[in-house]
């Protein structure tokens, strides 16, 4: 298998077949929806709330609602299917999560998306969950995760799960290659890749994301929708305060495997930094809009899948062409995102 990441990757251009990028369509299709882009925010606490949720799907874009508000699902089920949207939540594995789902049967209130969303994704507890959801709920789009290997991928799939997720420590707050000496960190594009090999179903490549360019790097090495935590992390829209350090404004994000979300320090794999703040979530979708129809006009194709066959390159940390990596993200403008996080 070849090991590399993102940063080590170069896409290899195609002849256009567009007269303008406005022409690319940058679409895609998940359980049965068209959604504008390949790409979800994470379902992370500072990363979404229901406000968020509900713009964003209003506007076309997939969404995944986190579950450390447990008791606010029912409710925002009632309220996205009450304005005509689609629910989207995530559930845990503990015992009580078996009862909720059934809850959500007997008051008829079935979200057309649910996501699993654990750690350790290639469990016999997750595998009994998946079971269990799609026994009950067969019409609901089941997303299972995070698993990092083939095995994972198709055990996950076999169980009856309709995609899975990709990705363990990569993440930007993310300490699970720290401590405990696992994961997909520093090889995620290569672990998406060799997963995808196995998959029959979409894959979702989740974390490690750090330019808008990676996007279309992880649709050419097999996903069907990318994960994104830190380069939504911010702004306006995001959950949290507005904080002023020394003149310059942040925005917290933290892991929601970190001591903030868990509010004790008891496994603990996720880390607390402050974000530059960076306005609207609207103008970093446009921009990301914008960068990926640039990707498919350079892949030689008019729509997502013209990205999946083009050639690619390996050269080790080719991304910032021997630049400064300090220089080329200032030449990048917006995509600068990430620089200048402050680590707590
Ligand atoms: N994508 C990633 O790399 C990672 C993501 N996260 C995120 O953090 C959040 C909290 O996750 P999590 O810590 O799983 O807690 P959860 O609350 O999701 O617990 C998961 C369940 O699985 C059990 N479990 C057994 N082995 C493991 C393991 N190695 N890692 C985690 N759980 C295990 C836990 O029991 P017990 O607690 O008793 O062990 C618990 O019952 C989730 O949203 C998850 O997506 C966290 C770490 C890595
Ligand atoms: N190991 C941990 N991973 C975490 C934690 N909280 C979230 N995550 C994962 O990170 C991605 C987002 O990654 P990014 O690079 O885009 O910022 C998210 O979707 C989760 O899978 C955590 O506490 N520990």
């Amino acid at each position: 298998m070849k090991i590399f990441d993102y940063e080590d990757v170069q896409l290899i251009p195609n002849k256009s077949i567009v007269q303008s990028r406005s022409e690319c369509d940058t679409s895609v299709e998940l359980g049965g929806r068209t959604f504008k882009m390949p790409v979800v925010p994470a379902n992370m606490q500072t990363i979404l709330d229901e406000e968020l949720a509900e713009k964003l799907a209003e506007n076309g874009y997939f969404y995944i609602m986190h579950r450390f508000d447990e008791a606010a699902r029912i409710p925002f089920i009632e309220k996205m299917h009450g304005k005509g949207l689609f629910a989207s939540i995530s559930l845990g594995i503990k015992d009580a999560e078996f009862g909720f789902v059934e809850e959500l049967v007997e008051k008829d209130l079935i979200p057309e998306y649910i996501t699993i969303d654990v750690a350790h994704g290639h469990s016999d507890q997750v595998i009994k969950m998946i079971k269990h959801v799609k026994k009950i709920m067969p019409s609901t789009f089941l997303i299972a995760g995070n698993v990092g290997t083939p095995e994972g991928v198709r055990e996950l799939e076999n169980a009856g799960a309709d995609a899975t997720k990709v990705g363990i420590g990569p993440g930007k707050v993310c300490t699970t290659k720290i401590k405990t000496g696992f994961g997909t960190g520093g090889w995620q594009l290569a672990a998406v890749n060799w997963c995808s090999k196995a998959a029959r179903k979409p894959i979702i490549a989740d974390g490690g994301i750090r330019t808008n360019g990676d996007i279309a790097k992880s649709i050419r090495f097999g996903a069907t929708m990318v994960m994104i935590g830190s380069l939504f992390a911010g702004h306006t829209e995001s959950p949290g305060e507005v904080k002023e350090i020394n003149g310059q404004l942040f925005k917290e994000y933290f892991g929601s495997a970190s001591e903030y979300q868990k509010g004790q320090r008891k496994n603990v794999e996720g880390k607390k930094i402050l974000t530059p703040f960076r306005g609207t979530i609207v103008d970093t979708l446009q921009e990301m809009h914008e960068d990926l129809q640039s990707s498919i006009s350079y892949a030689g194709g008019k729509d997502i899948a013209g990205i999946r066959k083009c050639d690619y390159v390996l050269v080790k940390n080719s991304i910032y062409n021997g630049d400064s990596s300090n220089q080329a993200i200032i030449e990048a403008g917006r995509t600068s995102y990430g620089e200048g996080d402050t680590i707590l």
